[in-house]
């Protein structure tokens, strides 16, 4: 199975607005609210779509109880662990495009974060697949996920990363074997310049391969024999909140498969299954018709000659 984690799981609300005017009054056209966070999406895009899943991370509070229920709905399996402080909300505003405020979540305790790893080790018995995905809440350490990651690989389960700042940065180090930054994470985790160097400078910290997401501009797949670049299908307008989740779900299910990495359809996989999921108003919902449509208009791209 595929176990995603998302320690600072969250309440998603996403507002769809007409237009959005800094300093003015908005009203609201329509009102979403659901069980998110970046590994939260992984498992519901990889969910309805047949894949065996389970969800994992930390949880507490009314938005805790909320998130639980709401994915017990769904019908999506999680075993999260429990924390004495309230989970976050996210507010995206949708109008055209996507405006999100992330809240900071809440404060994790020592004890707390030893209990889940215990949990951790627990799940990834099962698991062939670990996706480590969203910020850290307060309280833990920034080499989180290099720990996670270490447990999961103790477990022979394979990992992706996607994540910012320090906790990108420490993870590398535990060597993933996908880290998947968008074009900002990059360029924050190895400095500024084209895309295709410094994704190859974070593989030189320690991941087997880098996936960067650079939205309309599409995937670059890089590692060391190899870069495979593949474009979206054609500009889709819609929520791009969660795109880059459906990226995570999309490469997770490639390393969950046996057999070599091929990496040419993974890439063009992805890239269909995260435009299919921009056409939904709400992060994590991806339209199965719109995704296969997709695959068939996206070419698997060749290997680019090395730089
Ligand atoms: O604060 P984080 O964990 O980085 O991001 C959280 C978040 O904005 O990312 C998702 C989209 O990727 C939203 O559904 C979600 O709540």
């Amino acid at each position: 199975m595929i176990l995603t984690v998302t320690l600072n799981a969250a309440l998603d609300v996403t507002y769809e607005v007409d237009g959005l005017v800094p300093n003015s009054s908005h009203r609201v056209r329509a009102v979403h609210q659901r069980a998110g966070g970046k590994g939260v999406n992984v498992a519901r895009v990889l969910a309805s779509l047949g894949a065996d899943v389970l969800i994992t991370g930390l949880i507490g509070g009314g938005a805790g109880a909320e998130i639980a229920d709401d994915l017990s709905r769904a019908g999506i399996p999680a075993r999260f662990g429990a924390i004495e402080g309230t989970s976050r909300r996210t507010v995206t505003v949708v109008a055209g495009d996507a405006t999100v405020f992330n809240e900071p979540g809440p404060a994790v305790t020592a004890e707390e974060w030893r209990r889940f790893r215990g949990l951790f080790r627990e799940l990834c018995r099962d698991a062939r697949v670990v996706v480590l995905s969203g910020s850290l809440p307060p309280g833990l350490a920034p080499d989180a996920y290099a720990e996670l990651t270490e447990d999961a690989r103790a477990e022979g389960a394979r990992v992706l990363l996607d994540a910012d700042h320090e906790a990108l940065r420490l993870g590398l180090a535990a060597r993933p074997d996908i880290a998947k930054p968008n074009a900002a994470e990059l360029a924050r985790a190895a400095g500024p310049g084209p895309v295709e160097e410094a994704a190859r400078r974070l593989l030189a910290a320690g991941p087997a391969a880098v996936v960067v997401s650079q939205g309309a501009d599409g995937l670059l797949g890089v590692t060391p024999d190899g870069s495979w670049a593949v474009r979206p299908p054609r500009r889709l307008s819609g929520n791009p909140t969660g795109a880059g989740d459906a990226v995570a779900a999309a490469l997770a299910r490639a390393l969950h498969s046996p057999g070599p990495f091929d990496w040419p359809s993974a890439l063009a996989d992805a890239a269909a299954m995260s435009a299919a999921t921009v056409l939904s108003p709400v992060a994590g919902d991806i339209d199965p018709s719109a995704y296969r449509a997709f695959l068939q208009e996206i070419a698997c791209p060749s290997p680019r000659p090395p730089r």
